[in-house]
């Protein structure tokens, strides 16, 4: 795991241990054989630390986490290289994280080429650096840039990190030569105080000052994170406490934050997301299909949504036509291209080269004809099958054979959007999410005849463009949607029955959710939900009038409908479910309005209005929805519950530090959470959503972990 060697008067550490170095058990014991015989050795006047292959070590090893921890801990291997009688080189290259930044910053130097990155992201799995680096990174540093990495787990880049004070020298060339030269010419200087824990804390009388700045930011921004807040802390101590003092409140932190749920969540979450990359579809999977290349595209719609889907193709320096059927939609699809690339710039989020490259790579046209030799095309066009079909078609008669033929459809079935083409293997469904060019998830959706090589095409394009890609079977809705149906209705029938749209918001926005449902109805509008509940209708044959109480066969709620018709579409008309300050407005206040429109809604269908508790609020929204999850992986509609996880964490912005509502639920208990849907079977009759799934009830009965969940999904169909 540590290879040991010698050149000329310099002993080389090589870490070992693929993919990423991670500091496990056998690494830190290859660490402290390597410096105790380096030491001893009397060949050798310095030490080299480096890693093989990729990477300088990521980290310490996540997996060996919640699990007893073996000796020797990474404090006490650093605590032998910083009072090693030689002095030890960190030569860094890729990414010096976590662990790996402690061990760097417990040597006497540090050179990096000038790819690498450093970084803290323990955050990110709800812990604070556990060996010391939140007392010696300040000292290098300063409070404000120790405060802010620390807290946001950013990876910086070296030359960054120089400026910083955290690496010493940017080197180019082989790494290896260069830090063999590097260790021979610091054997003639004095090093011990290159020792960071005798260096005083820049500016420390200011501490007060910079950590409630750090602190009023990390509230804001990481609102329901609990690590973000104990790293500012820990960052303060190093400036309040003496070194001995400063470690033991870093240890006490880092041993809360491990105890606690979010940190299980977050690492589970950590592993969830590299787990949905390995995907799998009847014939083939991430081992066997090799993606087609995707060097150029199209984009069919330039409407919100095909537009934000432009912008995220052209940031990943994809050239993109964009094809709309007037002059007038096309440039207003240009126009707004160009204000999210101007936004995206302002706010730092991309650069202004990428934005000045974006612009040369658009090609805004009319013409069927100019796409016929792109690689891929997404179309983005009106939730209308018919209409869909007739793009299609056409797609089929111009695009190249070899083209992937994709689909930003929410709910459509894929099958009946290919049975337009000659080609359904090639057709695909990528779903993107509202902002397109936020939201990091990616659902793409195979059809019974999408070929496992389309398939390969687009799981690599959204990692391309830098999304999520999870995999689902085509069905209505598919995972995402799906789901979020029960979720969204129980909100309105809440409220139906006598909950307010405040207290149904104010339930989701405490468990973490960033929004309450009806917030997100007033943003996404309630016109657009009031047509798609009328495409559903037209699909089931009937339509929807005052009198409707069931839609499907199930419970249908007209709260909505009620809104739409008197003009109250949501953030757009300035009211909606709430009264904003503007039309476009964002800040949403009780409207006595609103709430004159429920009222008369439930006098008119001879509703009483009842108490109803904020258990009842979160259990109907949620529950019913993790019922539909495991019907959605009875169904194999997906193979494992990682992939219903994150699809919730980056389609819904799901608190991470819940880990996603399956994993929620397995925290709960799944026999509390099954009887709790068979209550509401009872009570809340004339719903399908509550007919208590058999997959749960199962899996409840016969206490199956977590773990083992995927191995009672239907395989039957790979
Ligand atoms: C007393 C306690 C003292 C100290 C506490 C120290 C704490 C820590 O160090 S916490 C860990 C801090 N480090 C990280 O959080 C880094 C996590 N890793 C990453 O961010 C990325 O993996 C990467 C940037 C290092 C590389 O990215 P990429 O090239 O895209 O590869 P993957 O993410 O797909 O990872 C490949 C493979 O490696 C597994 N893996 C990555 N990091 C770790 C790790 N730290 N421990 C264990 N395993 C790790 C990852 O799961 C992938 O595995 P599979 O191929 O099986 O999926």
């Amino acid at each position: 795991m540590v290879d040991y060697s010698v050149n000329g008067s310099v002993a080389v550490l090589m870490v070992n241990n693929p993919p990423v170095n991670a500091l496990g058990h056998a690494v830190r014991v290859g660490l402290k054989t390597g410096i105790e015989r380096g030491a001893k050795d009397s060949r050798v006047r310095s030490i080299i630390i480096i890693g093989k292959g990729q990477t300088f070590p990521a980290g310490a090893d996540i997996r060996e986490f919640g699990k007893p921890s073996k000796e020797p801990w990474l404090t006490a291997v650093g605590n032998l290289i910083k009072t090693c009688s030689k002095p030890v080189v960190a030569a860094i290259h890729g990414t010096c994280l976590g662990g790996g930044l402690e061990i760097a910053l417990f040597s006497h130097y540090r050179i990096a080429v000038s790819s690498a990155r450093v970084g803290f992201p323990e955050v990110t799995l709800g812990l604070l650096p556990g060996a010391g680096g939140s007392q010696r990174l300040s000292r290098l540093t300063g409070l404000p840039v120790a405060m802010e990495m620390i807290s946001s787990g950013r990876h910086v880049p070296a030359r960054k990190a120089k400026e910083y004070g955290i690496i010493d020298e940017i080197v180019s060339g082989d790494l290896l030569k260069t830090a063999l030269k590097f260790a021979q010419e610091v054997q003639s200087r004095p090093f011990k105080d290159r020792c960071l824990r005798y260096k005083v804390v820049p500016n420390a009388d200011r501490v007060e000052e910079y950590a409630s700045a750090a602190l009023t930011q990390v509230k804001k921004k990481y609102k329901g994170f609990e690590a973000p807040v104990a790293c500012v802390q820990a960052v303060r101590s190093s400036a309040e406490l003496s070194y001995e003092e400063g470690m033991k409140r870093e240890r006490d932190l880092f041993l809360q934050l491990g105890q606690s749920g979010q940190a299980k969540a977050q690492q589970y979450a950590f592993f969830a997301e590299r787990a949905v990359t390995k995907w799998q579809m009847p014939g083939g999977s991430y081992k066997t299909a090799k993606p087609l290349p995707v060097r150029s595209t199209a984009v069919i719609g330039a409407g919100t949504m095909g537009s934000g889907i432009a912008v995220c193709l052209l940031s990943a320096g994809l050239p993109v036509y964009l094809l709309e059927q007037n002059e007038k939609f096309l440039q207003s699809g240009v126009k707004l291209i160009e204000s999210i690339m101007a936004g995206s710039v302002k706010l730092g989020k991309v650069s202004m080269e990428t934005a000045k490259r974006a612009a040369t790579l658009l090609k805004p046209t009319l013409s069927y004809d100019d796409i016929k030799d792109v690689d891929l095309v997404i179309e983005a066009v009106f939730e209308n099958l018919d209409i869909k079909k007739e793009v299609f078609s056409k797609l089929d008669k111009i695009c190249k054979p070899s083209a992937i033929l994709c689909t930003n459809t929410s709910t459509i079935d894929i099958n009946r959007i290919s049975s337009a083409t000659s080609r359904p293997e090639k057709v695909v469904g990528t779903h993107f999410f509202a902002p397109a060019y936020h939201m990091k998830l990616l659902e793409n959706i195979y059809g019974t005849k999408t070929s496992p090589e389309a398939v390969a095409t687009v799981m690599k394009l959204g990692k391309t463009i830098n999304k999520v890609p999870v995999l689902v079977k085509s069905c209505h809705g598919f995972l995402a949607n799906r789901m979020n149906a029960p979720f969204s209705s129980e909100a309105i029938f809440l409220v139906e029955e006598g909950a307010s749209p405040q207290e149904v918001d104010q339930v989701n926005e405490d468990f973490g959710m960033p929004m309450g449902p009806f917030k997100v109805r007033d943003l996404s509008g309630i016109d657009i939900s009031w047509r798609i509940n009328r495409e559903v209708a037209k699909v089931l044959g009937t339509s929807i009038t005052k009198e409707t109480r069931f839609l499907g066969g199930n419970r249908y709620c007209g709260l909505n409908d009620d809104f739409y018709d008197k003009g109250r579409y949501g953030r757009k008309t300035g009211k909606g479910w709430y009264l904003y300050e503007k039309v476009g407005g964002k800040t949403a206040v009780a409207d006595p309005e609103a709430e004159e429109i429920i009222n008369s809604y439930r006098q008119s269908r001879g509703i009483v209005k009842r108490k109803i508790t904020p258990q009842e609020i979160f259990e109907r929204q949620f529950y019913s929805a993790i019922n539909e999850g495991f019907r959605i992986l009875e169904e194999g509609i997906c193979n494992m519950p990682e992939e219903i996880d994150i699809s919730w964490i980056y389609g819904f912005s799901y608190p991470k530090y819940r880990g996603g509502p399956m994993f929620y639920a397995s925290q709960i208990g799944l026999q509390r959470v099954y009887d709790r849907i068979c209550h509401y079977h009872e009570t809340c009759p004339y719903s399908i959503h509550w007919v208590p799934n058999r997959l749960l009830k199962k899996l409840a009965e016969n206490n199956v972990p977590f773990t083992q969940w995927a191995n009672h999904v239907s395989k039957s169909k790979m």
